[in-house]
C-alpha cells in the first residue's frame, strides 16, 4: 500500500487556501442577528438577504486569494464567480449550520430560515443538504478546499479557457483526495462522499432559480450585489 504523504508544495497550497478561508468568515454579528428577537417573515427574509449579500462579498475576497485565480482571463473570473456563487453560498450555509452551536441555536436558526418566505418545496432539499454535509464532519481544510474546488469548476456557462481552470482545480482535487485518506483512514469512500455533495449542490442551483422567480412574483427586494451575481432584474 503506497504511503500517502502531502508534498511541501501541497502543504503550501493548503495553508494559502485555509488562510484565505479563515480570513473571510461571515461577520458573526449578522448571523447572530438571525438568532435574536422574534422576527416577521419579511424581517427574516431581509436578514437572509443581508447575510447572503455579506457572504457574496466574503466569497469574492476568498476567490481572489485562490492561487492562480487572478491570472485567469478576467471574463472567465467573472463567469466562475457567477457560476459558483449559489453553490458556494449553500455550501457555506451548510458548514455554518453543521458547526457546533450553543444549545438550541440551530433550532432557532432553522425556524427563522423556514419562516422567511422561502417556498416549502425548496426548504426540504435545502435542509437535506445541510444534514448530509453535517454528517460528514468535515475539517476546516476540507471545507476550504471543497469551496475552492466548487469555484474552480471548468464547465460553468461562458467560461472560455476551460483547460486553464482545470489546471487550477486539478491540484486542489488531488490535495483533497490525499487529505481525506489521511484524515479518515478508516473510511476509504470518504473522498467520494465529499464529491457527491458537489453533485447534490448543483441540484440546489435549480431550486434556487425557481425560488428567485417565485420571489420576483411577490416583488421581494434583493440587494444590487445579489441581483448582479444572480442575474436577476
Ligand atoms: C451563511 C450564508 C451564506 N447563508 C445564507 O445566506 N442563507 C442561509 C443561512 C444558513 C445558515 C446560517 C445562516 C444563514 C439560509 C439561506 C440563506 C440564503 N438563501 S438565499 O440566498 O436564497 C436568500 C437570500 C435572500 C433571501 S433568501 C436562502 C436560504
Amino acid at each position: 500500500k503506497e504511503k500517502v504523504a502531502i508534498t511541501k508544495e501541497q502543504d503550501a497550497l493548503m495553508k494559502l487556501i485555509v488562510e484565505a478561508y479563515n480570513k473571510h468568515q461571515i461577520p458573526q454579528d449578522v448571523a447572530k442577528k438571525l438568532l435574536q428577537e422574534q422576527y416577521s417573515t419579511e424581517e427574516n427574509f431581509l436578514l437572509l438577504t443581508e447575510i447572503a449579500t455579506s457572504q457574496v462579498q466574503v466569497l469574492v475576497e476568498f476567490t481572489k486569494n485562490i492561487p492562480g485565480f487572478l491570472s485567469l482571463d478576467h471574463e472567465d473570473q467573472i463567469a466562475l464567480l457567477k457560476g459558483s456563487a449559489v453553490e458556494a453560498m449553500f455550501l457555506r450555509s451548510a458548514q455554518v449550520f453543521s458547526r457546533k452551536m450553543p444549545e438550541g441555536h440551530s433550532e432557532v436558526l432553522e425556524e427563522r430560515i423556514r419562516k422567511s418566505g422561502i417556498s416549502e418545496e425548496f426548504i426540504t432539499p435545502l435542509f437535506n443538504f445541510y444534514k448530509s454535509v453535517g454528517e460528514l464532519h468535515m475539517v476546516l481544510e476540507e471545507q476550504a478546499l471543497l469551496t475552492a474546488i466548487t469555484i474552480l469548476t471548468p464547465d460553468r456557462p461562458y467560461v472560455k479557457d476551460q483547460p486553464a481552470v482545470e489546471r487550477l482545480q486539478e491540484p486542489m482535487v488531488e490535495l483533497l483526495k490525499k487529505l481525506c485518506v489521511l484524515q479518515h483512514p478508516q473510511e476509504p469512500q470518504y473522498f467520494a462522499r465529499l464529491l457527491g455533495r458537489l453533485t447534490e449542490l448543483r441540484t440546489l442551483n435549480h431550486y434556487h432559480a425557481e425560488m428567485l422567480t417565485s420571489w420576483r412574483v411577490n416583488d421581494h427586494k434583493f440587494t444590487p450585489l445579489l441581483c448582479e451575481i444572480w442575474d436577476v432584474q
